[in-house]
């Protein structure tokens, strides 16, 4: 809802339109299941497109990156706005080198997860669920030590003051898609695409198409230990992922760049140079 409402602002700024905003809970908000066992399958996203083609609301905000790769029957990505700081970051009392030793770390995310026990395998990482302030409950309650979010998540929620430390990519590679939005309507409505897309920027969708084909290659969904991060750099797009083994004892990681125009190529070359390197066997293991 507090994402929506910026996007509802940007518009109503851009186009002179009121925007009203109408609540859709999704299976992803009710559910108690792990996301890496229901994620992927865009558990946060099903219920919104199903109200934009019974006509119930004429767009949908979603995060990029709890959108399913594949293309949706009937629905159309009409823009992605400038993108937040793709980042994540660390809550708790410290940094991650200041935690003392086999301190309780949560996240359920097997990125995450590969990632943290690769820099500092004597954690505890325990899984989570729950929206961002149900998390940082648990750091405030003395449940866990500390948890690992999206920057851009906290920062819409007004919640950066529980920052510890902001992840650098080569530290902790973000989702693919992290810090996006994605603003969706029903294709066969090209007057909304067009207003829709007056918040639309280029180069985050650029930036967010070569990660999410990287993923898309790798046949990975939310669930898999994939970090991706594209930006622009010196009017190239550069983009690097990388895959870990779920225990963080291994991790491939490559880079590329080229035009923003060739994002989709960029990524599908990347990823099938990190499959040539063992990514499918690393994405395979667990624990
Ligand atoms: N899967 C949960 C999810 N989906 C989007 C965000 C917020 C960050 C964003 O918009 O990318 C989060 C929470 C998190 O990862 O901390």
């Amino acid at each position: 809802m507090t994402q929506s409402g910026l996007v509802a602002d940007a518009l109503s700024q851009r186009t002179g339109h009121a925007v009203e905003l109408v609540g859709v809970t999704t299976e992803g908000d009710v559910s108690k299941a792990l996301l890496a066992q229901i994620g992927g399958t865009g558990v946060f996203v099903n219920a919104l497109r199903d109200s934009l083609l019974a006509g119930e609301v004429d767009f949908a905000v979603h995060s990029l990156k709890d959108l399913p790769t594949g293309p949706a029957d009937g629905i159309a990505l009409a823009a992605t706005p400038p993108r937040d700081d793709p980042r994540d970051v660390l809550c708790g009392p410290s940094k991650l080198a200041d935690l003392p030793r086999g301190a309780r770390v949560g996240t359920g995310s097997p990125r995450r997860i590969a990632q943290l026990r690769a820099l500092r395998p004597d954690l505890e990482v325990v899984p989570i669920r729950g929206n961002a302030d149900t998390r940082l409950r648990k750091v405030a309650d003395g449940e866990l030590d500390a948890v690992v979010l999206a920057h851009a998540g906290l920062r819409r929620l007004g919640r950066l003051d529980a920052v510890a430390e902001i992840f650098e990519p080569d530290q902790m590679l973000p989702a693919p898609g992290q810090g996006a939005l994605a603003l969706e309507c029903r294709s066969d409505r090209p007057e909304l695409r067009d207003l829709l897309g007056t918040v639309d920027d280029p180069m985050t969708r650029a930036a967010v198409t070569a990660e999410r084909t990287v993923l898309a290659v790798l046949e990975g969904g939310c669930s898999a230990p994939v970090g991706t991060y594209a930006a622009e750099v010196e009017q190239k797009l550069h983009l690097t992922a990388t895959v870990a083994a779920f225990d963080g004892s291994r991790q491939v990681r490559l880079s590329a760049s080229g035009h923003p125009e060739r994002a989709e190529e960029i990524g599908r070359d990347l990823a099938r140079r990190l499959l040539a390197q063992g990514a499918d066997q690393l994405m395979g293991e667990r624990d």
